[in-house]
C-alpha cells in the first residue's frame, strides 16, 4: 500500500487513481468478441467460453427443471439467510416505488408523469472466481417490483459447465427461469445482439470486472441501455480517533478480496490511526482463503493522512467511492457533506459487508468516480418514467399565448399554428 501525508489538492486526482488493465489491450479484446458473438451468435459464445474459460459447453441455457431442483444441495441456514436477506431488500426497494401525481400548472393544463416497467432485461451475476448469488438478489428484486416481465440471466458456468446451486436456488425463489451459463463480455454481447439461445433484452445490468463492465459501455453506444459502470469493488474508509482500527482493517480486506483490481483507501486525521490499521491489516490477512488475491488489491490501496478533517472529506468526494464508510465521532454530521459516493455506510457498528448482502440497500453501485454522476441500482433502474399532459380548452387559452410567443421567436411558425389553429376555433 501507499502511504501520502497530507498531499496538496493538486496531487489529490493522481493519487486516487484506480488500477487498470491497459486500455488498448482491453478494448480491443472487447470489441472483438462483441463483433464475433453479434456475428456468429451461439457459435461464438461457446468458443470464447471455450478459449477463456476453458469449458466446453454443449447447452448455453440451464434446464428448468435444474433450477427447480437446485435447493436440494442448499442447506437450511443458508436458505434462511437468504429469505432474510430477500424481505430486506424487498422492503426497502418497494418503498421506492412512487405514487403518480397528477399536478395543474395552470388551470386546465394537467401533466404527470407514470413508471413504466422495461420489458426485458438482462441480469448479469459475475462469477469469474466468485459465484454472486447476492448480485441477483439485488437486481432480481427491483426488477420484479418495477414489473419487468421477461428478466434473462447470465452468469459464467463452473469448470464442468453447470452453473453454481446457490445462484439457481435464488433465480428459483425470486421467479426467475431463464438462466445461461454465460461469462464474460460474451455474455453481455448475447444479451445485447440476441443469438439463437439468448434472447435479446433492452437493458442490461450488473456488475462485473473490467472485461464486463467495458462491454456494458461499448453496447450502450450501440443503443442498449445499461445500469451504470458497476466495476471492481472499493472501498473508502474515513476515520478518525474514535476509529477502530481492527474494524477499518477488516472493512478494507472485505473488498480487497474481491479481484485484485480492486481498490480500498483510508483517509484518516490521525498517523497513529493509520499504522495500527496497517498491522491489523498485516495479522487478518493471513486467515484469508482469498489472502494472495487480497493481497494484490492492497498493492493498489492508499492511506492518505490529512491534517484537517474537513479536507479529507474534500478529498473523499474527489474520490467518489463506490463504497464510503464513516468511522468518525460526529459520523452523521459528516454524511451530511457527502456529495459523490454509491453507497455510505454511518459509525463503527456499519460493516460495508451488510450493504453487500442483507441490510436492505442494493450493492450494484458505480465504481471507477462515476458516483459523481451516477446512481447505485433502484427500482427506477427498471423504468422508463414517460409523462403525460392533457389540456382543457380553457387550459389551452391560458398557456397558448405564451407558446407562440416563444414558437415566433425560435422561428418555428408551424408549432405556434398548431395551437393557433385550435384557439381560432375556441374564440
Ligand atoms: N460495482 C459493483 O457493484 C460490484 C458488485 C459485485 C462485484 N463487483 C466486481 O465484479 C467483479 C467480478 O469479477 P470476476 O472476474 O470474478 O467475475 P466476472 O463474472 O465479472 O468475470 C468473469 C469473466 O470474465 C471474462 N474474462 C476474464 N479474463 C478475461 C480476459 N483476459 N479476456 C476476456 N475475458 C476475460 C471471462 O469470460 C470470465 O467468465 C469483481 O471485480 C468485483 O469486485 C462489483
Ligand atoms: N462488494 C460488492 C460490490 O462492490 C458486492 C458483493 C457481493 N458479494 C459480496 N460483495
Ligand atoms: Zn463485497
Amino acid at each position: 500500500m501507499q502511504i501520502f501525508n497530507n498531499p496538496s489538492i493538486n496531487d489529490w486526482q493522481q493519487i486516487l487513481q484506480r488500477p487498470a488493465i491497459n486500455n488498448d489491450t482491453l478494448q480491443n479484446t472487447v470489441l472483438h468478441i462483441l463483433k464475433s458473438v453479434q456475428t456468429e451468435g451461439d457459435e461464438a459464445v461457446k468458443a470464447f467460453t471455450k478459449s477463456i474459460d476453458h469449458i466446453e459447453l454443449k447447452q448455453l441455457q440451464v434446464a428448468p427443471e435444474v433450477i427447480k431442483k437446485a435447493g436440494e444441495k442448499v442447506d437450511a441456514a443458508l436458505k434462511n439467510a437468504i429469505d432474510i436477506a430477500i424481505q430486506n431488500i424487498r422492503l426497502f426497494h418497494q418503498k421506492q416505488v412512487q405514487a403518480i401525481e397528477k399536478v395543474e400548472t395552470m388551470p386546465g393544463v394537467v401533466c404527470w408523469r407514470k413508471s413504466v416497467p422495461i420489458e426485458k432485461v438482462g441480469l448479469y451475476i459475475p462469477g469469474g472466481t466468485a459465484p454472486l448469488f447476492s448480485t441477483l438478489i439485488m437486481l432480481a428484486i427491483p426488477a420484479k417490483i418495477a414489473g419487468c416481465k421477461e428478466l434473462i440471466v447470465c452468469t459464467p458456468p463452473r469448470k464442468d459447465g453447470t452453473v453454481s446451486e446457490v445462484i439457481l436456488y435464488t433465480a428459483s425463489v425470486l421467479g426467475i427461469e431463464k438462466v445461461f451459463a454465460i461469462g464474460g463480455v460474451q455474455a453481455i454481447a448475447a444479451m445485447a445482439y440476441g443469438t439463437a439461445s439468448v434472447p435479446q433484452v433492452y437493458k442490461i445490468f450488473g456488475p462485473g470486472n473490467q472485461y464486463v463492465t467495458a462491454a456494458k459501455q461499448f453496447i450502450q453506444q450501440q443503443g442498449v441501455a445499461i445500469d451504470m459502470p458497476a466495476g471492481p469493488s472499493e472501498v473508502c474508509v474515513l476515520a478518525d480517533e474514535s476509529a477502530n482500527p481492527d474494524f477499518i482493517a477488516a472493512d478494507l480486506l472485505s473488498q480487497a478480496e474481491h479481484g485484485p483490481d480492486s481498490q480500498v483507501v483510508l483517509v484518516t486525521n490521525q498517523m497513529i490511526i493509520a499504522e495500527k490499521v496497517i498491522k491489523a491489516i498485516e495479522q487478518q490477512l493471513n486467515n484469508l482463503p482469498r489472502k494472495v488475491i487480497a493481497e494484490k488489491a492492497l498493492q493498489n490501496s492508499k492511506f492518505i493522512i490529512m491534517d484537517d478533517l474537513e479536507d479529507a472529506i474534500a478529498l473523499v468526494n474527489t474520490y467518489a467511492a463506490e463504497h464510503l464508510i464513516i468511522q468518525c465521532e460526529h459520523a452523521e454530521a459528516i454524511a451530511e457533506k457527502i456529495t459523490n459516493a454509491g453507497s455510505v455506510f454511518l459509525g463503527n457498528y456499519s460493516p460495508e459487508s451488510v450493504g453487500d448482502y442483507a441490510s436492505g440497500t442494493n450493492h450494484t453501485l458505480p465504481t471507477n468516480g462515476f458516483a459523481k454522476a451516477y446512481s447505485g441500482v433502484s427500482v427506477d433502474s427498471f423504468v422508463k418514467k414517460i409523462t403525460f399532459q392533457q389540456l382543457s380548452q380553457q387550459g389551452l387559452q391560458q398557456v397558448g399565448p405564451a407558446v407562440m410567443q416563444m414558437a415566433i421567436a425560435e422561428g418555428l411558425e408551424a408549432h405556434k399554428n398548431a395551437v393557433q389553429i385550435r384557439l381560432n376555433q375556441t374564440i
